[in-house]
Parts: C-alpha cells; structure tokens; sequence
C-alpha cells in the first residue's frame, strides 16, 4: 500500500456569484469547521428540459453534473466546500456533511431523491493522493426525476429575501456554448509500449499467485486549441452515452457505466462492471461477440471475482442482498461489459458503523457515502487481493490516478444518493483549463494480453476523445 498519510477535514462556506437575478450572493461567514447557517428552498418548477442545457457557465470547477437519461441533478455556484484528504477522506466527508446538515434550515416542498440539500462529491482513488475529496453544496440545484422538476436555492440564512417563499428566482441566461477547436494528445506517466511492458510485468506477478487480478491504468494528455467549456463535453457524453452515468464535479467530468453505490429509501443497488470487449461497428459481428464475452472462461472468471468481492464488502451493512446468477451484457456504444447489478437491503438494526447521525442504529444504516466508503475500491478498479492489487498498481502504472476511478456522485440530506465509479473521465485542470488529462485501465488477470488490453484501455479513451470532438 501506498503511505498513509493523516488525514484532514475542512469545510468552508464559499462566496461565488450564482449568476441568479434575485438571488442575493452569500456572504462568507468566518467559521471554518463549524456549519455555516444556509437556507435550503427546494421549489417545484415546469419541465426545464435538458438538464445539461441550463448549465450556465463553462469552467467545469463551477459545474456540477449527475445526469442519466434526462433524469439527474445540475448544479452551480458554491455554498459550502467541504475538503478531506487521506485514507479516512470519504468518511470523514460523510461526518462533516451530517455536521454541515446540522447548520440548515430547509423548506421542500417537493420532496424526492435529489431535492433539499444536496452535496456533489468526488474523491480519490489512492489515500496517498494530493487529490483527497471534495463535497460541494452548489447554490443552485436543479432536478428532475420521473417527470417531476425542481430547482434549489441554497443562501446563507441572514441573505434570505422574506418576500420570495413561493417563487423560485428565473434561471441565468447561459453563455454560450464553446468548442474547443483542435485537440493533441501526448502520452501520460508511460507511452502505450512501456505500458504494455509494465502489463506483462504484472502479468508475471499474477503468475506467482501472490495476486489473482489488478487493474491497471494509463494517462493521456489533451490539450486543447480553446480553453475547455464543460458544458461542450457534457452534451457529447449524454447524447452518445446515455445510458451511462454523465457527472462533473469539481473539475473531473464524464460518464460512467459503472455504479458503485445508490442508496435509496433503505436499498442499496450496485452496478458490477468487469470483462470487456470492444464493439467493431458491424451489428451482426457485434453480438456474436457478445454471445462470446458471455461464454469466455477469462472474462466470466475476473467478472466472478469483482462480484464477490463487492458482495464481500456489502454484506455487513445489509440485512440481505441478491445476486443474480448469471452476468448480461451491457452494450455501449464503443465496448461491450459482462455486468451484475446487486440489490441489498441495507440493514440500519444493528448498529452498524454508520457515520452519519441521522441513520444510527435503529435509523436507516449508513449513510450512501459511509456504503461508498466500505465499498471502494472494488476489484472492478483496484484489484484482488485489494492490500496488494493496489501497492502493485501504484508501482506498475508510475501515476497517481487522482479522482480517476474513485468515487463520484452525489449525497442529500437523509443520506441516500448515488455514487458512480469515476471511469471514462478526464480532469480539466483547475490551473490551465486547455488541459484534460484522461484515464482508461483494464483488469489483468493470469490469461490477459497486454496488446488486447492496451486496445481495450484506447476503447475506454474514446467517450472522452470524442466528447472533446478529436
Ligand atoms: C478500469 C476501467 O474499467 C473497469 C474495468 C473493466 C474490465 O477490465 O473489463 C470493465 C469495467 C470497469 O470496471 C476503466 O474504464 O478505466
């Protein structure tokens, strides 16, 4: 394993312009690590649309994203930041969100998954990472879910106009969406044949029996003509995958197939993603292949371990859960997975080690981020045995992954919400916004080949690659 260095917690109200017309801007209140005092209004509103149409700026610092098939949460503007770092980073967020609820005074009048407060979050994959995990409280929200619309408004509570209970504030004119113009792609930490190199350097590790599955990744840089505008990216990814989770939160923006955790009214479900093949166009030939993914000894073999190790790490904090016997096949547009989705009931009885007050034991159980915790990383992006598939991937891949694979998503108030893995991504720097670095990894085990895989790896490149319009 990696260092574990200490971790620290710090929240910090925030003052951004929302960009909202009578919508009055925060002021910071002096108090970090204590809850600033916000009001939180959820108001009902007419079918906005496309969600992602309404994001108002282009620096994907400022845009929060958690949309699937039109369904989801958009977000902008900071009200609250919540900052963590090392191998506590994910629980310790879930302990200050519980702590930050405590300083809300909340009107809902809608009342569904996704409205009052809500936290966008993301977190490393590695404790060693400089990346730690952010949960940001945006001042604006807007829903929608099965047909019903909302938008919350989130101010510190001594900037709450009393004359506008009812009304929600009219939503900013966004500016234009931009492209970025031309995109060139240099090598990350290892060019594509030192990658491969390291794979079957892992390949022969495997062979010892010391581990039975890592998973590896690599970097890739874009740099882009014009700077970056998320909402160009965003678009790309919800038009061609939709059936993927579309997310940006802080900077790390795309769309994942693969859910890690949703906590919802007492169940919790889990999307298990592992065993690929990349799809060559021709339908026909496609679904040949995909009736030979289904079949192939290799791909059902890391597919069983990524299941049992998820439901390994699940099962303490449910009373029961089910697992489908079979794998189906999950058809993206450029791979195809073996995939499992695990249902548990989360068990909130018997005094599980939830870190969220509102659910101790006798409430509801742990808390969606407190479940994301135990659960990551899963053999589907670190490896199994976790301890040692991580220590060998860190040394094998010479990068840090920051929020690449790590948990990504969002959490409200009574603790439930979804937590997606953060695959088929890029990181907009937060210092030169012409640069994205993309990540894309492939599970090793004994039987792999490292040319199939660096394959593989550029399959899962081509969500962001296209999204980015090179
Ligand atoms: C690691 C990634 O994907 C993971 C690895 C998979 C595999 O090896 O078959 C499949 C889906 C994901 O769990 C990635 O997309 O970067």
């Amino acid at each position: 394993m990696p260092d574990s260095p200490s971790s620290s917690t710090g929240a910090t109200p925030r003052s951004r312009a929302a960009g909202l017309s009578g919508v009055p801007a925060l002021t910071p209140v002096p108090t970090p690590d204590t809850a600033p005092d916000l009001h939180v209004r959820t108001f009902p509103i007419p079918d906005p649309g496309d969600l992602v149409a309404l994001l108002p700026h282009r620096e994907a610092i400022r845009t929060f994203t958690w949309v699937r098939r039109g369904d989801g949460l958009v977000g902008w503007g900071e009200a609250l930041r919540i900052e963590t770092s090392g191998p506590e980073r994910i629980r310790e967020a879930d302990t200050a969100w519980a702590r930050a609820l405590a300083g809300m005074a909340v009107d809902d009048d809608v009342d569904v998954p996704g409205t009052g407060p809500v936290a966008f979050g993301s977190f490393a994959f590695s404790p060693a990472s400089p990346s730690g995990g952010v949960l940001v409280v945006p001042e604006v929200v807007v829903g929608r879910r099965d047909g019903r619309a909302w938008m919350t408004i989130v101010s510190a509570s001594e900037n709450t106009p009393d004359n506008d209970a009812a009304t929600p504030p009219t939503l900013p004119e966004p500016e234009p969406v931009t492209a970025p113009g031309s995109v060139t792609y240099t090598d990350g930490a290892l060019d594509a044949e030192d990658w491969v190199r390291a794979v079957a350097a892992v390949i022969d590790r495997i062979a010892t029996g010391e581990v039975s599955k890592v998973v590896m990744a690599r970097d890739v840089l874009a740099r882009t003509e014009h700077q970056v505008d998320v909402r160009h990216l965003l678009r790309r990814l919800t038009a061609g995958y939709e059936w993927c989770w579309t997310f940006s939160v802080d900077g790390l923006v795309g769309s994942t197939p693969e859910l890690l955790v949703r906590r919802e009214k007492g169940l919790a479900a889990s999307r298990v993603l592992a065993g690929t093949i990349r799809r060559t166009g021709d339908d026909a030939a496609d679904l040949r292949h995909a009736a030979e993914l289904a079949r192939s000894s290799k791909d059902l073999e890391e597919h069983e371990i990524a299941v049992a190790s998820l439901v390994r790490a699940l099962q303490p904090y449910c009373a029961s859960i089910n697992v489908p016997e079979a794998p189906f096949v999950l058809h993206l547009p450029n791979v195809m997975h073996l995939a499992t989705d695990i249902t548990g009931v989360v068990d909130g009885a018997f005094g599980h080690p939830s870190t969220f007050p509102s659910h101790s034991p006798g409430g509801l159980g742990p808390s969606s981020l407190a479940l994301a915790a135990a659960l990551h990383p899963t053999a589907a992006v670190g490896g199994t045995p976790t301890p040692a598939a991580t220590a060998i991937l860190a040394e094998a891949e010479t990068m840090d992954r920051g929020r690449y694979a790590g948990p990504v998503g969002w959490i409200g108030a009574d603790g439930d919400g979804e937590w997606g893995i953060g695959l088929r991504s890029g990181e907009v720097s937060p210092r030169d916004e012409s640069s994205v670095r993309l990540f894309a990894g492939c599970g090793i085990v004994a039987a792999s080949d490292p040319r199939a895989e660096l394959a593989e790896a550029d399959a899962k490149l081509e969500p962001m690659r296209e999204a980015l319009g090179g």
